[in-house]
Protein backbone atom coordinates (compact mmCIF):
# COMPACT_ATOMS: atom_id res chain seq x y z
CA UNK A 1 0.00 0.00 0.00
CA UNK A 2 2.90 2.31 0.80
CA UNK A 3 5.95 1.60 -1.10
CA UNK A 4 9.10 4.44 -0.82
CA UNK A 5 11.82 3.00 -3.15
CA UNK A 6 15.45 4.94 -2.80
CA UNK A 7 14.44 8.12 -0.83
CA UNK A 8 16.63 10.76 -0.43
CA UNK A 9 16.04 14.19 1.06
CA UNK A 10 19.05 16.53 1.47
CA UNK A 11 17.88 20.04 2.75
CA UNK A 12 20.26 22.77 1.34
CA UNK A 13 20.73 25.94 3.37
CA UNK A 14 23.08 28.79 1.87
CA UNK A 15 26.45 27.48 2.65
CA UNK A 16 25.38 23.75 4.45
CA UNK A 17 23.43 21.04 3.20
CA UNK A 18 21.74 18.31 5.74
CA UNK A 19 20.41 14.70 4.47
CA UNK A 20 18.06 13.91 6.62
CA UNK A 21 17.01 10.69 4.72
CA UNK A 22 20.04 8.26 2.49
CA UNK A 23 18.28 6.20 0.52
CA UNK A 24 15.22 4.89 1.96
CA UNK A 25 13.22 2.06 0.86
CA UNK A 26 9.95 0.83 2.81
CA UNK A 27 7.08 -1.45 2.28
CA UNK A 28 3.87 -1.12 3.81
CA UNK A 29 1.31 -3.83 3.14
CA UNK A 30 -2.19 -3.27 3.13
CA UNK A 31 -3.90 -3.36 6.67
CA UNK A 32 -0.83 -3.50 7.71
CA UNK A 33 0.37 -0.99 10.66
CA UNK A 34 4.47 -0.40 10.86
CA UNK A 35 6.45 1.50 13.26
CA UNK A 36 9.23 3.95 11.85
CA UNK A 37 11.19 4.22 15.63
CA UNK A 38 14.35 6.59 15.89
CA UNK A 39 16.02 9.08 17.57
CA UNK A 40 15.97 12.76 17.95
CA UNK A 41 16.95 14.19 14.07
CA UNK A 42 16.63 10.36 13.15
CA UNK A 43 14.56 11.69 9.76
CA UNK A 44 11.19 10.17 11.58
CA UNK A 45 9.94 13.53 10.25
CA UNK A 46 10.82 13.90 6.82
CA UNK A 47 10.24 10.62 6.06
CA UNK A 48 6.47 10.42 6.92
CA UNK A 49 6.31 14.17 5.20
CA UNK A 50 7.63 12.26 2.64
CA UNK A 51 5.04 9.80 1.92
CA UNK A 52 2.49 12.53 1.12
CA UNK A 53 4.91 14.81 -0.38
CA UNK A 54 4.47 17.21 2.22
CA UNK A 55 7.80 17.14 1.56
CA UNK A 56 9.23 16.38 -1.51
CA UNK A 57 12.14 14.14 -1.79
CA UNK A 58 15.01 15.02 -3.43
CA UNK A 59 15.64 11.61 -5.30
CA UNK A 60 13.60 8.36 -5.13
CA UNK A 61 9.67 7.36 -5.57
CA UNK A 62 6.96 7.06 -3.64
CA UNK A 63 4.37 4.99 -4.75
CA UNK A 64 1.02 4.95 -2.66
CA UNK A 65 -1.77 2.43 -3.07
CA UNK A 66 -0.25 1.64 -6.72
CA UNK A 67 -0.11 5.95 -7.92
CA UNK A 68 3.51 6.71 -8.50
CA UNK A 69 3.09 10.62 -6.26
CA UNK A 70 6.29 11.82 -7.40
CA UNK A 71 5.08 11.95 -11.19
CA UNK A 72 1.47 13.45 -10.47
CA UNK A 73 0.63 16.74 -11.78
CA UNK A 74 -0.19 18.98 -8.52
CA UNK A 75 -4.15 18.71 -9.40
CA UNK A 76 -3.62 14.75 -9.22
CA UNK A 77 -1.41 14.93 -6.63
CA UNK A 78 -4.08 16.85 -4.27
CA UNK A 79 -6.53 14.46 -5.37
CA UNK A 80 -4.14 11.27 -4.61
CA UNK A 81 -3.60 12.72 -1.35
CA UNK A 82 -7.42 12.67 0.34
CA UNK A 83 -6.49 8.79 0.38
CA UNK A 84 -3.66 9.98 2.25
CA UNK A 85 -5.10 10.96 6.34
CA UNK A 86 -2.83 12.49 8.74
CA UNK A 87 -2.18 13.05 12.61
CA UNK A 88 -0.41 14.91 14.26
CA UNK A 89 1.59 15.22 17.87
CA UNK A 90 -0.45 18.56 18.42
CA UNK A 91 -3.52 17.88 16.91
CA UNK A 92 -4.15 21.12 14.35
CA UNK A 93 -7.48 21.44 15.22
CA UNK A 94 -9.06 24.53 14.39
CA UNK A 95 -9.87 26.26 17.64
CA UNK A 96 -12.84 28.71 15.98
CA UNK A 97 -14.37 25.71 14.87
CA UNK A 98 -16.48 23.56 17.10
CA UNK A 99 -15.96 19.56 17.38
CA UNK A 100 -18.51 18.71 14.70
CA UNK A 101 -17.60 21.18 12.34
CA UNK A 102 -13.24 20.07 12.68
CA UNK A 103 -14.77 16.57 11.66
CA UNK A 104 -16.93 18.34 8.83
CA UNK A 105 -14.66 20.41 7.81
CA UNK A 106 -12.80 18.21 5.09
CA UNK A 107 -16.32 17.35 3.45
CA UNK A 108 -17.31 20.62 3.44
CA UNK A 109 -14.07 21.55 1.09
CA UNK A 110 -15.41 18.16 -1.16
CA UNK A 111 -18.58 19.73 -1.33
CA UNK A 112 -20.39 16.93 0.19
CA UNK A 113 -24.08 17.56 1.05
CA UNK A 114 -25.13 18.94 4.23
CA UNK A 115 -27.62 15.63 5.43
CA UNK A 116 -24.43 13.50 4.03
CA UNK A 117 -22.10 15.60 6.63
CA UNK A 118 -24.16 15.35 9.50
CA UNK A 119 -24.53 11.44 9.04
CA UNK A 120 -21.31 10.82 8.54
CA UNK A 121 -20.01 13.02 11.52
CA UNK A 122 -22.23 11.87 13.65
CA UNK A 123 -21.24 7.92 12.82
CA UNK A 124 -17.21 9.54 13.39
CA UNK A 125 -18.13 10.99 16.94
CA UNK A 126 -19.64 7.85 17.66
CA UNK A 127 -16.80 5.90 16.55
CA UNK A 128 -14.03 7.91 18.20
CA UNK A 129 -16.22 8.15 21.66
CA UNK A 130 -17.55 11.75 21.70
CA UNK A 131 -20.94 11.94 20.75
CA UNK A 132 -21.65 14.14 23.69
CA UNK A 133 -18.87 16.91 22.69
CA UNK A 134 -20.06 17.69 19.42
CA UNK A 135 -20.56 21.49 20.31
CA UNK A 136 -17.67 21.79 22.40
CA UNK A 137 -14.66 23.72 20.94
CA UNK A 138 -10.83 22.43 21.13
CA UNK A 139 -9.41 24.39 23.64
CA UNK A 140 -12.67 22.64 25.93
CA UNK A 141 -11.26 19.69 25.24
CA UNK A 142 -8.12 16.83 27.19
CA UNK A 143 -5.57 16.25 24.71
CA UNK A 144 -7.00 12.54 24.72
CA UNK A 145 -10.27 14.13 23.33
CA UNK A 146 -8.59 16.46 20.99
CA UNK A 147 -6.51 13.70 18.89
CA UNK A 148 -10.22 11.86 19.19
CA UNK A 149 -11.35 14.78 17.21
CA UNK A 150 -8.25 14.92 14.53
CA UNK A 151 -8.61 11.41 14.31
CA UNK A 152 -12.74 11.41 13.16
CA UNK A 153 -11.65 14.49 10.92
CA UNK A 154 -9.42 12.39 9.53
CA UNK A 155 -11.34 9.78 8.94
CA UNK A 156 -14.08 11.71 7.24
CA UNK A 157 -12.31 11.51 3.89
CA UNK A 158 -12.41 7.49 3.95
CA UNK A 159 -8.16 7.50 3.72
CA UNK A 160 -6.79 4.02 2.95
CA UNK A 161 -3.96 5.10 4.62
CA UNK A 162 -3.23 6.98 8.19
CA UNK A 163 0.29 8.63 8.49
CA UNK A 164 0.79 8.87 12.63
CA UNK A 165 3.21 11.52 13.56
CA UNK A 166 4.13 11.35 17.06
CA UNK A 167 0.67 10.89 17.38
CA UNK A 168 0.74 9.78 21.42
CA UNK A 169 3.94 12.17 22.54
CA UNK A 170 2.12 14.84 23.82
CA UNK A 171 -0.16 12.59 25.70
CA UNK A 172 0.26 10.78 29.14
CA UNK A 173 0.30 6.49 29.30
CA UNK A 174 -3.18 5.99 30.11
CA UNK A 175 -4.48 8.69 27.74
CA UNK A 176 -1.84 7.37 25.13
CA UNK A 177 -2.97 3.34 25.56
CA UNK A 178 -6.54 4.46 24.81
CA UNK A 179 -5.44 6.25 21.27
CA UNK A 180 -3.72 3.63 20.60
CA UNK A 181 -6.48 1.44 21.02
CA UNK A 182 -8.56 3.28 19.03
CA UNK A 183 -6.02 3.01 16.00
CA UNK A 184 -5.47 -0.41 16.15
CA UNK A 185 -9.87 -0.60 16.00
CA UNK A 186 -9.63 1.66 13.05
CA UNK A 187 -6.87 -0.24 11.27
CA UNK A 188 -8.87 -4.01 11.95
CA UNK A 189 -12.26 -2.59 11.52
CA UNK A 190 -11.36 -0.87 7.81
CA UNK A 191 -8.50 -2.01 6.85
CA UNK A 192 -6.34 0.95 6.49
CA UNK A 193 -2.94 1.06 6.40
CA UNK A 194 -1.25 2.78 9.35
CA UNK A 195 2.10 4.14 8.97
CA UNK A 196 3.27 5.62 12.33
CA UNK A 197 6.23 7.19 13.63
CA UNK A 198 7.84 7.46 17.33
CA UNK A 199 10.78 7.28 19.44
CA UNK A 200 8.73 4.99 22.08
CA UNK A 201 9.07 1.23 21.49
CA UNK A 202 6.16 1.07 23.96
CA UNK A 203 4.23 2.72 21.37
CA UNK A 204 5.79 0.04 18.78
CA UNK A 205 4.95 -2.66 21.27
CA UNK A 206 1.14 -1.48 21.58
CA UNK A 207 -0.36 -1.88 18.18
CA UNK A 208 2.45 -2.38 15.60
CA UNK A 209 2.86 -5.15 13.26
CA UNK A 210 6.57 -4.42 11.67
CA UNK A 211 9.25 -2.02 13.00
CA UNK A 212 11.68 -0.37 11.23
CA UNK A 213 14.71 1.52 13.16
CA UNK A 214 15.81 4.99 11.60
CA UNK A 215 19.55 6.59 12.46
CA UNK A 216 20.69 9.13 10.93
CA UNK A 217 18.44 9.32 7.88
CA UNK A 218 18.95 5.41 7.14
CA UNK A 219 16.99 2.61 8.15
CA UNK A 220 19.21 -0.27 9.61
CA UNK A 221 16.90 -2.56 10.99
CA UNK A 222 13.63 -3.62 9.86
CA UNK A 223 11.11 -6.74 10.77
CA UNK A 224 7.97 -7.65 12.67
CA UNK A 225 7.64 -6.81 15.82
CA UNK A 226 8.50 -10.42 17.71
CA UNK A 227 11.72 -10.75 14.99
CA UNK A 228 13.05 -7.66 15.99
CA UNK A 229 12.18 -7.93 20.08
CA UNK A 230 13.09 -11.27 19.77
CA UNK A 231 16.92 -11.20 17.85
CA UNK A 232 17.76 -7.35 17.79
CA UNK A 233 20.70 -7.05 15.54
CA UNK A 234 21.68 -3.52 16.27
CA UNK A 235 22.35 -1.77 19.44
CA UNK A 236 19.94 0.81 18.53
CA UNK A 237 17.54 -1.77 18.50
CA UNK A 238 18.35 -3.01 22.18
CA UNK A 239 18.53 0.53 23.92
CA UNK A 240 14.98 1.29 22.51
CA UNK A 241 13.62 -2.43 23.65
CA UNK A 242 15.66 -1.49 26.79
CA UNK A 243 14.06 1.96 27.47
CA UNK A 244 10.84 0.33 26.73
CA UNK A 245 11.24 -2.00 29.95
CA UNK A 246 11.68 -0.70 33.74
CA UNK A 247 14.73 -1.83 35.72
CA UNK A 248 16.29 0.93 36.95
CA UNK A 249 18.55 0.72 40.02
CA UNK A 250 17.67 1.88 43.36
CA UNK A 251 19.05 5.29 44.71
CA UNK A 252 20.43 3.04 47.70
CA UNK A 253 22.71 0.95 45.14
CA UNK A 254 23.48 4.02 42.67
CA UNK A 255 24.87 6.24 45.69
CA UNK A 256 27.32 2.87 46.73
CA UNK A 257 28.41 1.93 43.77
CA UNK A 258 32.12 2.19 42.84
CA UNK A 259 33.94 1.63 39.33
CA UNK A 260 36.41 -0.62 41.22
CA UNK A 261 35.88 -4.44 42.15
CA UNK A 262 38.17 -3.30 45.80
CA UNK A 263 38.25 -5.32 49.06
CA UNK A 264 35.41 -7.10 49.63
CA UNK A 265 33.04 -5.46 47.07
CA UNK A 266 31.13 -7.92 44.51
CA UNK A 267 29.22 -6.97 41.55
CA UNK A 268 26.05 -5.55 40.23
CA UNK A 269 25.27 -6.20 36.59
CA UNK A 270 22.83 -5.70 33.77
CA UNK A 271 21.34 -9.03 32.22
CA UNK A 272 19.58 -8.42 29.26
CA UNK A 273 17.07 -11.14 27.53
CA UNK A 274 16.06 -11.05 24.33
CA UNK A 275 13.64 -14.14 22.81
CA UNK A 276 17.22 -16.14 22.10
CA UNK A 277 18.28 -16.26 25.81
CA UNK A 278 17.89 -19.10 28.07
CA UNK A 279 14.79 -18.64 30.26
CA UNK A 280 15.25 -16.96 33.86
CA UNK A 281 16.20 -19.99 35.36
CA UNK A 282 19.73 -19.78 34.10
CA UNK A 283 19.73 -17.22 37.24
CA UNK A 284 19.26 -20.36 39.43
CA UNK A 285 21.55 -23.02 37.40
CA UNK A 286 24.56 -19.97 37.59
CA UNK A 287 23.40 -20.51 41.86
CA UNK A 288 24.15 -24.12 41.54
CA UNK A 289 27.01 -24.13 39.03
CA UNK A 290 29.36 -21.98 40.23
CA UNK A 291 28.46 -21.51 44.05
CA UNK A 292 27.11 -17.92 43.59
CA UNK A 293 24.16 -15.86 45.56
CA UNK A 294 21.92 -14.18 42.35
CA UNK A 295 20.33 -11.29 44.73
CA UNK A 296 17.69 -9.62 42.15
CA UNK A 297 17.62 -5.51 42.61
CA UNK A 298 15.15 -4.97 40.20
CA UNK A 299 13.23 -6.85 36.98
CA UNK A 300 11.06 -6.80 34.24
CA UNK A 301 10.12 -9.85 31.86
CA UNK A 302 8.10 -8.98 29.28
CA UNK A 303 6.20 -10.62 26.09
CA UNK A 304 5.48 -9.61 22.56
CA UNK A 305 4.22 -11.24 19.56
CA UNK A 306 5.05 -14.96 21.74
CA UNK A 307 8.64 -13.67 22.64
CA UNK A 308 9.57 -13.48 26.22
CA UNK A 309 12.34 -10.68 26.90
CA UNK A 310 13.29 -8.48 29.86
CA UNK A 311 16.02 -6.72 31.88
CA UNK A 312 17.47 -7.88 35.28
CA UNK A 313 19.54 -6.06 37.84
CA UNK A 314 21.51 -8.47 39.69
CA UNK A 315 24.12 -8.45 42.76
CA UNK A 316 26.42 -11.46 42.42
CA UNK A 317 27.81 -12.62 45.62
CA UNK A 318 30.71 -15.32 45.70
CA UNK A 319 34.49 -15.41 44.93
CA UNK A 320 35.73 -13.46 42.11
CA UNK A 321 36.55 -16.07 39.77
CA UNK A 322 33.01 -17.92 40.20
CA UNK A 323 31.12 -14.57 39.90
CA UNK A 324 33.76 -14.05 36.65
CA UNK A 325 32.60 -17.98 35.75
CA UNK A 326 28.65 -17.07 36.00
CA UNK A 327 28.89 -14.20 33.89
CA UNK A 328 30.26 -15.92 30.98
CA UNK A 329 27.83 -18.75 31.39
CA UNK A 330 24.97 -16.04 30.80
CA UNK A 331 26.58 -14.65 28.01
CA UNK A 332 26.87 -18.52 26.08
CA UNK A 333 22.97 -18.41 27.04
CA UNK A 334 22.83 -15.80 24.86
CA UNK A 335 22.12 -12.98 27.27
CA UNK A 336 23.93 -9.37 27.35
CA UNK A 337 25.64 -8.88 30.30
CA UNK A 338 26.85 -5.32 31.59
CA UNK A 339 28.78 -4.95 34.78
CA UNK A 340 26.99 -1.32 36.57
CA UNK A 341 29.63 -0.91 39.13
CA UNK A 342 30.81 -2.69 42.56
CA UNK A 343 29.20 -2.71 46.29
N1 LIG B 1 13.15 22.13 6.80
C1 LIG B 1 14.38 21.74 7.16
N2 LIG B 1 15.47 22.46 6.83
C2 LIG B 1 16.72 22.06 7.16
N3 LIG B 1 16.99 20.94 7.86
C3 LIG B 1 15.95 20.17 8.24
C4 LIG B 1 14.59 20.54 7.93
N4 LIG B 1 13.76 19.59 8.43
C5 LIG B 1 14.56 18.68 9.05
N5 LIG B 1 15.87 19.03 8.92
C6 LIG B 1 17.03 18.28 9.46
O1 LIG B 1 16.91 16.94 9.03
C7 LIG B 1 17.28 16.05 10.06
C8 LIG B 1 16.12 15.11 10.39
O2 LIG B 1 15.05 15.87 10.96
P1 LIG B 1 13.64 15.24 11.33
O3 LIG B 1 12.78 16.34 11.83
O4 LIG B 1 13.15 14.45 10.18
O5 LIG B 1 14.06 14.25 12.51
P2 LIG B 1 13.12 13.52 13.58
O6 LIG B 1 13.65 12.14 13.68
O7 LIG B 1 11.69 13.67 13.20
O8 LIG B 1 13.44 14.33 14.90
P3 LIG B 1 12.44 14.71 16.13
O9 LIG B 1 12.05 13.41 16.78
O10 LIG B 1 13.32 15.55 17.02
O11 LIG B 1 11.30 15.47 15.55
C9 LIG B 1 17.71 16.92 11.24
O12 LIG B 1 19.11 17.06 11.20
C10 LIG B 1 17.04 18.24 10.97
O13 LIG B 1 17.76 19.30 11.52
Amino acid sequence: MIELKNITKTFTKKSSSVTALANVSLLVPQGKILGVIGASGAGKSTLIRCVNLLEKPTSGEVIVNGQNLTTLSPSALAKARRQIGMIFQHFNLLSSRTVFDNIAFPLELDHTPKAEIRERVNELLMLVGLEDKASDYPANLSGGQKQRVAIARTLASNPKVLLCDEATSALDPATTRSILALLKDINQRFNITILLITHEMNVVKAVCDEVAVISEGKLIERGTVSEVFSHPETSLAKQFIASSLHATLPVEYSQRLSEIAEGLKHPVIKLQFTGLSAEATVLSEASRLFNVDNNIISAQMDYTGGVKYGIMLIEVTGTPENTAQSLTYYNSKHIDVEVLGYV
